[in-house]
C-alpha cells in the first residue's frame, strides 16, 4: 500500500508554462483525504514551495532547490550549502557561459541559470571539474552539491514517516528527478516525461502535465 506520494512540480503538475492543472489539485486533495502523505519536490525556491504547501493543502514535508531545503511545521531546514555552486556560476558567468537567473535571490543551497545549448557540453565538464553537479528541469539549470537531488528528499520522507520503499510513490518528469527514479520505490510519470524516465517507471500515465496525477493514484490502488 502506498503511504507516501512525491511529486515534481514543473512538468508534473503544471503545464509547459508552469500553469498549474486543476484536476491535479483536486486529486492532490482526495489523495489526502484518503489518508496519503504528500510532498512536493522540486527545483524551485522554497519561498514558492511555501506557498504551494500552504495553497494546496499539502500535509508532508516540501523540498525545494532538487532537496537542497525542505519546510515542514514552521519551519525550514536546509542540507546543504551555496557558497561553492554560486562561486561555480560565477566564474561560467564570468566566461559567458550561463546567464544566472533572478531567483537566486531566494536560494539558500544551489543556484540556478540559463545557458546556451551549445555550452551544455562545456559547462558539465567544468562542474565536474569543481565536483558539482549540474542538472536540468526542463525550465531552469541548477548546480548543486555532490549528494543534493531529490533522491536525498526521499530518503529524508522515508525515515520521517517510516516507511518501507515500496510504500513510496514519486511521480516526475524530467533529468533532475532521476535520482528518485534510481530509489527502490513505485515510480510513475506522465506521458510528457523524459524517455529515460519513461523506460524505468513501474507506469506511464497515458496523460499529461498534471492531468495523470488522478490517473496515477487510480493505478497504484490510491483513490
Ligand atoms: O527548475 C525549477 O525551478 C522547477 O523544477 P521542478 O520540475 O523540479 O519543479
Amino acid at each position: 500500500m502506498i503511504k507516501i506520494m512525491a511529486l515534481d512540480v514543473d512538468g508534473t503538475i503544471t503545464d509547459q508554462n508552469r500553469i498549474i492543472c486543476p484536476e491535479a489539485i483536486t486529486s492532490i486533495k482526495k489523495g489526502i483525504e484518503s489518508g496519503l502523505q504528500i510532498s512536493l519536490i522540486s527545483g524551485n525556491v522554497i519561498p514558492v514551495m511555501y506557498g504551494l504547501k500552504t495553497f494546496l493543502g499539502i500535509n508532508a514535508p516540501v523540498f525545494g532547490e532538487n532537496g537542497g531545503i525542505m519546510y515542514y511545521n514552521g519551519s525550514i531546514e536546509k542540507f546543504f550549502d551555496k557558497t561553492k555552486p554560486l562561486e561555480f556560476l560565477e566564474y561560467i558567468s564570468s566566461r559567458s557561459l550561463a546567464t544566472p537567473y533572478f531567483t537566486n535571490q531566494w536560494r539558500e543551497t544551489s543556484a540556478a541559470f540559463s545557458m546556451d545549448p551549445g555550452n551544455e557540453a562545456i559547462v558539465s565538464k567544468e562542474a565536474e571539474k569543481w565536483n558539482l553537479e549540474i542538472v536540468n528541469s526542463k525550465f531552469t539549470w541548477h548546480i548543486m552539491n555532490p549528494g543534493q537531488n531529490k533522491g536525498y528528499a526521499v530518503e529524508i520522507l522515508k525515515k520521517m514517516f517510516n516507511a518501507n520503499w515500496d510504500e513510496i510513490l514519486v511521480v516526475g518528469d524530467s533529468d533532475n528527478d532521476n535520482a528518485m527514479f534510481t530509489l527502490p520505490v513505485k515510480k510513475a510519470c506522465p506521458d510528457n516525461a523524459t524517455d529515460s524516465l519513461k523506460s524505468i517507471s513501474d507506469y506511464v500515465s497515458p496523460e499529461s502535465y498534471g492531468y495523470e496525477i488522478g490517473d496515477v493514484m487510480a493505478k497504484f490502488n490510491i483513490i
